[in-house]
């Protein structure tokens, strides 16, 4: 068995808004509800209880991803740490979908073209209209993005974008001994454990991740987990909470 080197958290953001409605939410720029905000204080007193004390912060620019980690680590008495927030660590974009009822476009569209545009890791939703008001054209933190601006992603196109941050960015911040937190969402934080895991195109289609949990893994010199798949800092809460996220559009 390897030995550990460097140690990673993963953190999805607590529940949104827009996960309890149900709806497809992508890059859209919604808050966490109460029990997120509940949850996100949990992952804190996790991270404590468990003796893990994160010297840098990665988050996407979303603020579910935001204040999820702002709240966590306030708990944990680490809120003073450095961060770097990239959009690399959104959502993956769910294109026209987003702000539709999830249930509502199962029904309409049945259940394989739902599970395609919500797991097929290369067949992307429709592109959303710049006209949309749920697109981010014009948005300020998207300015460098110019005319390459997702107007909607695959998995695929996730991992295609949010490789090139792990190795500029979090990569060196472990090999320089850091414990690294990275919070971001359900769809980039799979990006990532296919890519530590080495999960399979096929296989990742039934792979989810629960909100608010914080997911520990630990990995080699060669940056390959000692464990695979990681460790929930509270594995039966994880167990019930990925059922969820699978059964969501399901009425
Ligand atoms: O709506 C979304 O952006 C994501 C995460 O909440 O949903 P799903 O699990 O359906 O990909």
């Amino acid at each position: 068995m390897s030995t550990a080197a460097y140690t990673l958290i993963l953190l999805r953001h607590g529940e949104s808004e827009w996960n309890q409605k149900n709806l497809f939410t992508g890059w859209v720029d919604v808050d966490l509800t109460e029990k997120g905000h509940a949850e996100a204080r949990r992952a804190g007193e996790l991270l404590t209880q468990e003796g893990l004390a994160p010297d840098v912060l990665h988050t996407s620019l979303l603020r579910r991803a935001i204040t999820t980690a702002n709240s966590a680590l306030d708990v944990a008495d680490r809120h003073w740490i450095p961060v770097k927030r990239s959009w690399r660590l959104n959502e993956r974009h769910y294109g026209a979908l987003q702000g539709l009822d999830k249930a509502e476009t199962r029904e309409k569209y049945g259940e394989d073209q739902f599970m395609l545009w919500r797991r097929s890791f290369d067949t992307p939703p429709p592109e959303i209209e710049d006209d949309s008001e749920y697109s981010e054209a014009g948005d300020p933190r998207y300015a460098e993005l110019g005319e390459d601006l997702p107007r909607t992603e695959c998995l695929k196109d996730v991992i295609a974008r949010m490789l090139p941050y792990w190795d500029s960015d979090i990569v060196p911040d472990l090999q320089a001994g850091s414990t690294v937190l990275v919070a971001a969402h359900g769809n980039s934080l799979r990006a990532l454990v296919k890519h530590l895991d080495g999960v399979s195109d096929e296989d990742i289609v039934g792979l989810n991740i629960p909100t608010g949990i914080p997911l520990l893994y630990e990995l080699d010199a060669d940056l390959r987990p000692v464990e695979r798949g990681g460790r929930y800092l509270d594995p039966e809460a994880a167990a019930e909470a990925i059922q969820q996220v699978a059964n969501q559009g399901k009425k």
